[in-house]
């Protein structure tokens, strides 16, 4: 794989998708359907899946490409892929609270490598660079023009006042039993793979996911924050987070910055 490429695709490919969704966002008002899971879907989430789509298959046509959007052609073969959820956050989005992201991953033997998480809304622009380093690139966010690069590294988490983020929207009592093992100093909350990119920024030091989630909210935002030093494991045996799984369905998580000493579910 070509990663001086990749990341450069999937850098222009998310500010430009995230300038659509930002279109649709500002309009006054926007449809939304319920897709065959429950789960909503707007003119958003089409108009970016169909841009990162064709930019993806132009630029990288023998690799397997799995999308959100998509998700009903395709079945679970092989573990080398790209994988993109073109707008992660709907129910923020619908609800205009800005913690909404873009989402490109390329997933290698079962490890998501590189990846790319933008949030319109927020201006905030997280990705790994060609070596697989994270960083967080600030200014003006042209997809013509790279803008300045902050090298990310997750926190040296103190263990008796550790910074938790959870889930806006999918938040429930197990995952506040949880929370309440650990020696808590402050909790967020936040929509989306934004929570990773807290994590590899050192804004937070533990984000639990007791809830379900499928591969395509995660290989971005997991790549970011290995990027960043962290790390995401299996709730239920603490072995990292694979992808390619039997319906790009994940086990509950915890993703982390190895300082946190991890306790049992
Ligand atoms: N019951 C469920 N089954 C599958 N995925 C779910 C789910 N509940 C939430 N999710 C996933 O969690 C994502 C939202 O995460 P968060 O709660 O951290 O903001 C959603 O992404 P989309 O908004 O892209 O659909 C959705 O895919
Ligand atoms: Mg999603």
């Amino acid at each position: 794989m070509d990663y001086v490429k990749l990341v450069e695709v999937m850098r222009k490919l998310s500010l430009e998708a995230g300038a659509k969704i930002m279109e649709i966002y500002e309009a006054d008002d926007f449809d939304v359907k319920v897709k065959s899971d429950d789960s909503p879907v707007t003119a958003a989430d089409e108009a970016a899946d169909a841009l990162i789509s064709a930019g993806l298959r132009d630029a990288f046509p023998d690799v397997m490409l799995v999308t959100e959007e998509q998700s009903a052609t395709h079945s679970t073969s092989g573990d080398t892929f790209l994988i993109v959820d073109p707008l992660d956050g709907t129910k923020e989005f619908i609800h205009r609270r800005g913690d909404f992201t873009v989402n490109i991953a390329l997933v290698e033997g079962g490890v998501p490598t590189r990846g790319v998480v933008y949030a319109p809304a927020k201006g905030r622009m997280f990705y790994t660079d060609a070596t697989g380093q994270s960083v967080e690139e600030t200014g003006a966010l042209d997809p013509d023009t790279v803008g300045a690069l902050a090298p990310l590294s997750v926190a040296d988490a103190d263990n008796a006042a550790l910074m938790v983020v959870a889930s806006k929207s999918h938040r429930d009592q197990a995952t506040d039993d949880y929370i309440s093992k650990y020696a808590v100093k402050d909790m967020k909350s936040a929509g989306s793979s934004l929570k990773f990119c807290l994590v590899a920024t050192g804004e937070a030091d533990l984000y639990p996911r007791l809830g379900r989630t499928m591969e395509w909210d995660t290989a971005a935002g997991h790549a970011v924050l290995s990027g960043a030093g962290g790390a995401v494991v299996r709730f239920d045996d603490l072995t990292p987070l694979s992808y390619g799984k039997e319906d790009y369905a994940n086990p509950f998580f915890i993703a982390y910055a190895p300082a946190v000493e991890l306790k049992a579910g």
